[in-house]
């Protein structure tokens, strides 16, 4: 049986993160891709030039056709810019019953533009939060959501419990962001941790990144893996997707999304 994923998260013109991101990912993890839009921006690898959220409408109609016909296996979202819009989509998440939800709780563009407003913290941590399978912040995201300071793997560990108590059954930090020369992505299940490290990688293009490795969770858990066994997997996704650059643009490039393809048929 074909499995299928949905994305709901914003537009990247860029094709580095965001939907484009996530749809290539999932293909690429032979998973059918949907995709329910909530913003559109004008970003490339140099920064985000506009931000134009869709109106609510329109994401609660594109979440009803998909409920009608195409019922996801596992969802992630991503950018979904306000507090509206979150309080939409975890409403009809809610209503609908999708199970395997991955949060990727998208805040800024890594040029450092806005993908979701202040305001919008609070909806986050009491209405998202608590429908996560899995909730995959970065450092920053995590200390916005937890309000500590994480320059530690001790730290970050008592903001994945943080996290875990806000309602996500599985939390991984991240780790790309930290001071550490091997990089960590912690992952807790609400009991014990498990340390997924990796060397780091001297690039610049590590545009969508965070999209990318929650896509990689969502299409492995659409296929009934357990959370640990699609982290892996996402783990050793998105280290081929960044070792294997494209090297396209001129400022923060986007990761190879057929890297893991090649590396899988070569090694
Ligand atoms: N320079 C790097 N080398 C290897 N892996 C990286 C690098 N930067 C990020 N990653 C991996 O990419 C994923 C996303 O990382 P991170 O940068 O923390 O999040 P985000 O892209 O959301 O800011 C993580 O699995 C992380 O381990
Ligand atoms: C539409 C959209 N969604 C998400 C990101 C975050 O990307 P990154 O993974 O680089 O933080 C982005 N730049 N644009």
């Amino acid at each position: 049986m074909v499995k299928k994923a949905l994305t709901i998260a914003g537009s990247d013109s860029g094709g580095g993160a965001g939907i484009q991101a996530d749809l290539k990912t999932f293909q690429e993890l032979n998973v059918y891709g949907m995709s329910a839009i909530t913003a559109i921006t004008a970003q490339n690898t140099l920064g985000v030039q506009g931000v134009y959220a869709l109106p609510l409408e329109a994401v609660i109609e594109q979440m009803n056709s998909i409920e009608a016909d195409l019922r996801p296996d596992a969802l992630k979202t991503g950018m979904l810019f306000n507090s509206e819009l979150i309080e939409a989509v975890a409403n009809n998440i809610r209503e609908f019953n999708w199970g395997n939800v991955v949060i990727d709780p998208v805040m800024i563009a890594k040029g450092g533009a806005k993908l979701l407003q202040q305001e919008a913290i609070n909806s986050l941590r009491e209405t998202l939060i608590p429908l996560a399978t899995v909730i995959t912040p970065n450092i920053p995201e995590a200390e916005v959501i937890t309000e500590l300071s994480l320059h530690t793997i001790e730290a970050r560990k008592k903001a994945a419990k943080v996290l875990h108590k806000l309602g996500a059954d599985y939390v991984v930090v991240k780790g790309g962001h930290g001071e550490e020369e091997e990089l960590v992505d912690l992952l807790f299940d609400g009991q014990s941790f498990v340390e997924l490290k990796s060397t780091r990688i001297s690039t610049r293009h590590t545009h969508g990144t965070g999209c990318t490795f929650a896509a990689a969770i969502t299409a492995e858990l659409a296929k009934g893996k357990t959370v640990e066994q699609a982290v892996k997997v996402a783990k050793d996704f998105i280290h081929a997707a960044i070792k294997d650059e494209l090297g396209i643009g001129s400022g923060h490039g986007p990761t190879n999304h057929w890297a893991y393809r090649n590396a899988a048929v070569h090694s």
